[in-house]
């Protein structure tokens, strides 16, 4: 696995031989990723693996010691990735949800159309501000809030809402889901999933949460060893025999998740009229 030499679809992201380090501490060392076209890639590995800095590097704020990275289908250095042509076009969802304290939701919202489009009529980008309030649901009304008066829950989806002000056709979420309930961890899934079923996007999306791997990640990419070890579905990754996959993906956390999405499948079968012949 790691990369797939069959694959002939559109990498979106496209990562050879990438080599980052701090000082003496070497975190990734010839590391190779794609990203196709469409798909929910989940990331994963253990804390300290480097899932920030590989998804920095991408997004051209880390400079990397070797090797090219790919994004749009361009080889691009770090300063073609900062270029405002290329940036328009995704959206990033830091961990923690980096909302400014001072700025409401909709202000937040506002910052990156102020940046890119300057000459937008301010009335037409509290609008769109509007809009994806509503569209990451959150109520109208909290448009006007500032991010202390929030829930973590809608902290989180107002990031997301600043992240989609562009339009992106790629979104990179950095631990969306850590620090919610179950339910709003769940709720927050369904959202990237429907955001991604409707407007088309490809989302690079790291996260330790395996309920949200196993409910919308169409493959997930591991890392250990400073390197993406395997890319693929869960099934494709269980049958691999590397111990960390084994223990996560078949520990009690993971076996867990297994039979969570195996009661919901069952639910859902169960609800699907059958169909009447004769
Ligand atoms: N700016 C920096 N200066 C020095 N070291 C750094 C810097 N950024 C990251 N590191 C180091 O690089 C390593 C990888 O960090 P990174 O944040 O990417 O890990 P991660 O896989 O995202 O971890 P976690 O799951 O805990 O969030 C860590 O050892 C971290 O201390």
């Amino acid at each position: 696995m790691g990369t797939d030499p069959t694959f002939s679809g559109e990498a979106i992201i496209r990562v050879r031989g990438l080599k980052n380090s701090f000082g003496d501490q070497v975190v990734h060392e010839n590391l190779d990723l794609d990203v196709r076209k469409g798909e929910i890639l989940g990331v994963v590995g253990g804390s300290g693996t480097g899932k920030s800095v590989l998804m920095r590097s991408i997004i051209g704020l880390q400079s990397a010691d070797a090797g090219t990275v790919g994004v749009f289908g361009k080889d691009t250095d770090e300063e073609g990735r900062n270029a405002i042509a290329v940036r328009k076009r995704w959206g990033v969802l830091f961990q923690g949800g980096a909302l400014f304290s001072t700025l409401t939701v909709s202000e937040n919202i506002q910052v990156p159309l102020r940046e890119f489009y300057p000459e937008l009529d301010p009335l037409l980008m509290a609008e769109i501000a509007g809009y994806k309030v509503v569209m990451t649901g959150l109520p109208a009304e909290a448009g006007p809030k500032y991010p202390s008066e929030l829930s973590g829950g809608m902290k989180k989806r107002a990031g997301l809402a600043r992240a989609l002000a562009l339009d992106p056709e790629l979104l990179f979420l950095d631990e969306p889901t850590a620090g919610l309930d179950p339910i709003g961890a769940a709720a927050f899934d369904e959202l990237t999933k429907s955001l991604q079923r409707t407007m088309g996007l490809t989302v690079f999306l790291i996260t330790h949460d395996l309920d949200t791997l196993y409910a919308i990640c169409d493959r997930v990419a591991v890392l250990a060893d400073k390197r993406v070890i395997a890319v693929g579905t869960i099934p494709e990754l269980l049958e691999l025999d590397h111990p960390w996959i084994q223990e996560y993906f078949n520990g009690p956390r993971g076996r867990a998740a297994t039979a969570a999405i195996a009661r919901t499948e069952e639910q859902t079968n169960a609800q699907t009229p059958k169909q009447v012949t004769g």
